[in-house]
């Protein structure tokens, strides 16, 4: 079983590891975990995301959940951060995304524009930025070369990178898919290669495969295939994604898997906001006790 990197671990700088440090512990009020309210859905995939529970198309309903659920962090992009989190500054930290893309164009040459900089992050007074890196598209080598930049600017400005590392496009479909065991597993790798202090990745599904036979072939179990995908993270720390709905079952599952896996934590959003704000609350409640079996060291 793989073991969960610590903070001494990670080669950060003196920035990085205190940021990362205020998400991880919130001074006492959280236990090491992480566990994130993504909110950048509206772009990605449109407002039919918030059609399930109209009220969370409100920005501040989000941060009201984060606060009353003593989440780590919520995740913007740069307009709502602008417009919204100057009430709440310092109260809940702020992940900014600082680039991103709608879903309206095919996902084939996927390459999702650099919007914000890592000075808005600092400005803002955001606590990490998050960038969505593409893996296998053929736009694979411009998205490496942006990317790069902001991986600079965030080492400069002691900024922690959390990448959302999605596999994308015709080859990866070819492979089994998005979210099989193959494409989460080497895009774990590839974000730590590429120094990301944290990944975001699907789970994995061993049982979607390859049209030709592949080294992924062996009949693994979900927890197998997620226990290789943190060992191919390495020293970057984990965060495993909610992705569309599913039953409160499966996700408490998922939760359980990922964390015994070595995960740091969850990024769960749709999950959590597509319904009322007190039945939001109780899956929160049933998500953080899973979360508090498996506290983190502060160094
Ligand atoms: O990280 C995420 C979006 O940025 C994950 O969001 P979902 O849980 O809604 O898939």
């Amino acid at each position: 079983m793989p073991t969960r990197p610590v903070l001494r671990e990670l080669g950060l700088n003196t920035g990085k590891k205190a940021r990362l440090r205020r998400i991880l512990f919130r001074h006492g009020l959280c236990n090491g975990t992480a566990f994130f309210l993504p909110y950048d859905q509206g772009l990605e995939h449109g407002p039919r995301d918030f059609f399930a529970n109209p009220a969370a198309s409100d920005p501040r309903f989000i941060v009201k959940l984060a606060l009353e659920g003593g989440f780590n962090g919520i995740v913007t992009q740069i307009g709502l951060a602008e417009k919204f989190y100057w009430d709440y500054a310092g109260e809940v930290p702020l992940v900014l995304k600082l680039n991103g893309k709608t879903d309206i164009p095919a996902d084939e040459r996927a390459l999702s524009p650099v919007n914000a900089t890592v000075e808005d992050a600092v400005r803002l007074g955001a606590d990490a930025v998050g960038y969505t890196l593409y893996v296998g598209t053929p736009a694979q080598e411009a998205d490496f070369e942006q990317y790069r930049r902001v991986r600079e600017d965030a080492h400069r400005l002691g900024m922690p990178l959390i990448v959302w590392a999605y596999p994308r496009g015709a080859a990866i479909e070819a492979k089994g898919g998005k979210d099989s065991f193959y494409a989460v597993d080497y895009a774990a790798r590839t974000a730590s290669e590429l120094g990301a202090d944290v990944v975001k990745v699907n789970f994995p599904h061993p049982e979607k495969r390859a049209a030709v036979p592949s080294s992924y072939d062996e009949e693994f179990t979900t927890q197998q295939a997620i226990d290789a995908v943190v060992r191919s993270a390495n020293r970057t720390l984990v965060l495993v994604s909610g992705g569309a709905k599913l039953g409160d079952e499966a996700m408490l599952e998922k939760a359980h898997e990922s964390m015994d896996a070595g995960a740091t934590g969850l990024i769960f959003g749709r999950n959590v906001w597509q319904r009322e704000h007190d039945e939001s609350l109780r899956f929160v409640a049933a998500l953080r006790e899973i979360l508090a079996k498996y506290p983190g060291e502060s160094e």
